[in-house]
C-alpha cells in the first residue's frame, strides 16, 4: 500500500495511479459501518480489476471550522493505525489530503474537479452521510457533478442493535468505559499504541511491577479505571491489566498514567513499542489509605484478571 500526503492545490505534476476505484471519508476508528464501505469499494476494484485508492484528510474537519479542544481534539485511530487497518482491508492507495480552509472553500464542482477526477476515480464509493466541498455538499448530488465522468456507489447505514454503527456511538461507549460494546462496533478491540517508559519504580516494590505507557496526546483514550487488557510486545499478545490513573494513593497531583501489569511476566520491556487492547472495564481508581491496602486490591483485580481470561479460553 502506498501513502501520498497531498496539500490543496493538487501540483500539476502530481502523478496518480489511473483508472482507481476510489473510497472516500475521513473513517475515524474504521469502526463496521466503514470497513462495510471499504469492503464495497474493494469488491467494485476486484470486479473491475482496478485498484483501490482511499481519499482521506490528515486530521478532522472541524478542526478548521472550529476550535477543538480537549477530547473532541482527539482520535479513535491515529493515522498510523487507520492505515494499517486500510491495509488489512485490501486498500492499495491512500491519498491523504491537508484538510485546510483552502481546501474546505472548494465548491462542490471544484472539488470534484480538481480531485477526483484529478485521481482517475472511475468509480466512486462513500456512506450515505458522507459530504463534501463547501457546504457540505451530499452524496445524491456527487453524480451530477460527475457530469459521467465516474459513477457513484452510496453505502447505506449499517446497523448494531437497530442502531447506526458511526463514530459518535464508539466515542460514547469509549468513555461510558462500554469496550464490550466498543469492541462490537469495530470488530476489534479498542488499542492504542505507544512506548514503554520509566515510571517511578514504585510498581515492583508492591509486587506488581507496571510497564509505563507512554502515548500520543491526540489519541482519545478510555477513562480513568481498572482495565483487563492484552499487551501485543513484537507480534506477540500478553495478558494483564492495566490503571488509567493518577495514582491517588500517593498523591493528588499527579499526571495520568497509563500502566500495565503482565500477567506471569518478568522481562525489561523499557524502550519497546506496545499495542494495549482494552478488553473490560472492571473498576473505577479509588484512593486507598496506604500501600498495603492497594496491594490488597491488585490482589483481587488480579484474581479477577485470571478468571476473565480463563473463561476466555473455555468459551473460545
Ligand atoms: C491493575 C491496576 C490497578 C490499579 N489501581 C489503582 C488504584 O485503584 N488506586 C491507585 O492509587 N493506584 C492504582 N494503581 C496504580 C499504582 O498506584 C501504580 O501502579 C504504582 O504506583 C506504580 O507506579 P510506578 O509505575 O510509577 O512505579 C493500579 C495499577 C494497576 C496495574
Ligand atoms: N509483569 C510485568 N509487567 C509489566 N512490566 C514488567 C513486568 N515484569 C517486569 N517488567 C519490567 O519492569 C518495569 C516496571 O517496573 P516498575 O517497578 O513498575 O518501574 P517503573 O516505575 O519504571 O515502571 C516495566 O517497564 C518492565 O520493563
Amino acid at each position: 500500500m502506498q501513502i501520498m500526503k497531498l496539500a490543496y492545490p493538487l501540483e500539476q505534476d502530481q502523478h496518480f495511479q489511473t483508472p482507481v476505484v476510489l473510497a472516500m471519508g475521513f473513517f475515524d476508528g474504521v469502526h463496521l459501518g466503514h470497513q462495510n464501505v471499504i469492503k464495497r469499494a474493494k469488491e467494485i476494484a476486484q470486479a473491475r480489476g482496478l485498484p483501490l485508492a482511499v481519499l482521506t484528510y490528515d486530521h478532522h474537519p472541524a478542526i478548521v471550522y472550529q476550535q477543538l479542544t480537549g477530547d473532541d481534539a482527539r482520535y479513535l485511530t491515529l493515522p498510523d493505525a487507520k492505515y494499517q487497518l486500510f491495509q488489512k482491508l485490501g486498500v492499495d492507495y491512500v491519498y491523504e489530503v491537508n484538510y485546510d480552509y483552502d481546501f474546505q472553500a472548494q465548491d462542490p464542482q471544484t472539488f470534484v474537479d480538481n480531485f477526483i477526477v484529478r485521481m482517475g476515480a472511475s468509480v466512486v464509493v462513500a456512506g450515505f452521510d458522507h459530504t463534501y466541498g463547501k457546504h457540505d455538499a451530499a452524496m445524491p448530488n456527487l453524480a451530477d457533478y460527475a457530469q459521467g465522468r465516474f459513477t457513484v456507489e452510496t453505502v447505506s447505514a449499517l446497523l448494531m442493535d437497530d442502531k447506526k454503527i458511526s463514530s459518535t456511538r464508539v466515542r460514547r461507549n469509549l468513555s461510558d468505559g462500554h469496550l464490550e460494546t466498543v469492541h462490537r462496533l469495530l470488530n476489534r478491540p479498542f488499542t492504542i499504541s505507544g512506548t514503554v517508559v520509566h515510571g517511578l519504580a514504585r510498581g515492583r516494590t508492591l509486587g506488581y511491577p507496571t510497564a509505563n505507557i507512554h502515548y500520543n496526546d491526540e489519541q482519545r483514550m478510555p477513562p480513568l479505571g481498572v482495565y483487563i487488557v492484552m499487551m501485543q510486545i513484537n507480534h506477540q499478545c500478553y495478558p494483564g491489566m492495566a490503571s488509567i490513573g493518577k495514582n491517588v494513593t500517593f498523591g493528588d497531583q499527579n499526571p495520568i498514567t497509563l500502566e500495565v501489569n503482565l500477567l506471569d511476566f518478568e522481562r525489561n520491556i523499557y524502550g519497546k513499542r506496545v499495542q494495549v487492547q482494552f478488553l473490560k472495564k472492571t473498576r473505577d481508581e479509588v484512593k486507598y489509605e496506604g500501600e498495603a491496602a492497594l496491594v490488597r486490591q491488585l490482589e483481587r483485580d488480579e484474581q479477577a484478571t485470571r478468571k476473565f481470561f480463563q473463561s476466555d479460553k473455555r468459551n473460545s
